[in-house]
């Protein structure tokens, strides 16, 4: 254990931030979870299995007719996750990309996509080279800089794709801002957040004026690293009619067993993102301090440029840090390979902690001279901080600098 560090102190971690959202918990735990609902009364929702329903007659069925079309075990996520994102609907589909395709298709031949300038290399590769072969047409601004969003608004704008905090370079996109911006130019489009990397736990979307949350529910919204999912919801009946035909008419759909594990993780999200976020302020301040480390970014810290912004909107900090460790990429790979607790792996949000290099990893999908302008560089080093013990996670980045950077220190 590193004899320098003293565990993190809880009370003071959330000072200036939001208040939690009231009821957040029971919510997550009781929306769409009625025992009454089954002739059992099964207090956890059964696996619904069954691909087709009876129906009384042609036509006159009980609710259900087809799997794809509707699931009662989706049905039970359904809810819960709109109960938590303070929306009235929610649709669940097979990953986060499934997400973003579903809601893309709600646009036409010659409408235009404005999407933040750093998102995930995914859906990057997905608007670069497949929406804009079929006919949409796909920008790129920092809407860290909202004027640059404003310029970047066009007749043909339909989608306002927003990622914050972003990944991975976690700039912070002020969402108020944004969707006034994007509804003052003009009240038809849709401003999309993806809210994967913060949860529905810290940061609601809807009530900053978005039209859709989105998320790789992969992430921390199911937290166990054993699901792929995505999920997107919204208070607008019209987007909502749009998005639940498209669910069953593209049929991107999660399996019921998916549905199963993604509703229990739910249970446990306010619980698993405090302690998230206790044990990745930990790591930031420790790695803040370290000379071996050229910059670290991680919007709880007062040093990231948009800390006020993030206290202004989230109710708290996930566990996602990147930083430049200093050197070039030998270091980087020596910090990565010597990692004993962390894995090096793609993915973030689950309970275990996660480490990559976007550049070789996450995003290699990013176009080079975009990846260099957005500062996905060679030293650039993503975590998922998980939920180990404290101390245990620092003298594992201590153990991994002190192989990257055996004279220093
Ligand atoms: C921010 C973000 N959005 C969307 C996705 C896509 O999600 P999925 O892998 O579940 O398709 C990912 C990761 O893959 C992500 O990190
Ligand atoms: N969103 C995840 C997953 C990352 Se990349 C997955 C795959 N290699 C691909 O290119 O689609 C993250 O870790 O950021």
């Amino acid at each position: 254990m590193d004899q320098n560090h003293k565990p993190e102190e809880q009370s003071d971690l959330f000072a200036g931030f939001r208040e939690p959202y009231k009821s957040f918990a029971t919510d997550a735990i009781h929306v769409g979870q009625e025992p009454e609902q089954w002739k059992s009364m099964a207090v956890v929702p059964p696996i619904s299995l069954s691909t087709t329903f009876k129906q009384f007659g042609p036509g006159n069925h009980a609710g259900y007719e087809y799997s794809r079309s509707g699931n009662p075990t989706r049905d039970c996520l359904e809810k819960a996750v709109a109960a938590v994102d303070g929306a009235k609907y929610c649709i669940a589909v097979a990953s986060g990309l499934a997400a973003t395709v579903t809601i893309t298709h709600m646009l036409k031949v010659g409408d235009g996509i404005l999407c933040m300038d750093d998102v995930y290399g995914g859906t990057n590769r997905y608007f670069q080279k497949i929406a804009s072969q079929t006919g949409t047409e796909v920008s790129f601004a920092d809407f860290t800089k909202p004027e640059l969003l404003k310029a970047a608004l066009k007749p043909n704008t339909k989608l306002v794709w927003i990622e914050t905090p972003t990944n991975p370079t976690m700039k912070v996109v002020d969402i108020k801002v944004c969707s006034d911006l994007a509804h003052e130019f003009n009240k038809d489009i849709v401003v999309v957040v993806d809210n994967t990397f913060m949860s529905a736990y810290f940061q609601r979307p809807l009530a900053f004026g978005a039209d859709i949350c989105m998320y790789s529910a992969t992430k921390y919204m199911n937290g166990h690293s054993d699901v792929v999912m995505g999920l997107a919801s919204t208070n607008r009946d019209d987007l909502f009619e749009r998005l639940s035909f498209l669910q069953n008419a593209l049929g991107c759909v999660p399996s019921p067993f998916d549905c199963f594990l993604c509703n229990r993780g739910l249970k446990t999200l306010h619980l698993r993102m405090e302690c998230h976020f206790k044990n990745a302020m930990a790591a930031a301040k420790f790695l803040e301090a370290d000379p071996r480390v050229e910059k670290v970014i991680f919007p709880g810290l007062p040093s990231h440029p948009q800390h006020e912004v993030m206290k202004k909107q989230c109710t708290g900090c996930p566990g996602m840090i990147t930083f430049y460790i200093k050197g070039q990429l030998e270091h980087a790979s020596a910090f990565l390979s010597n990692l004993k607790l962390f894995a090096i792996a793609e993915s973030l949000g689950g309970y275990e902690s996660l480490a990559e290099h976007p550049a070789i990893m996450t995003h290699a999908s990013v176009p080079e001279n975009e990846r260099t302008a957005l500062g996905i560089s060679d030293t650039l080093i993503r975590l998922s901080v998980g939920l180990e013990n404290e101390a245990d996670i620092i003298q594992d980045l201590e153990q991994a600098l002190a192989a990257a950077h055996p004279k220093k220190k």
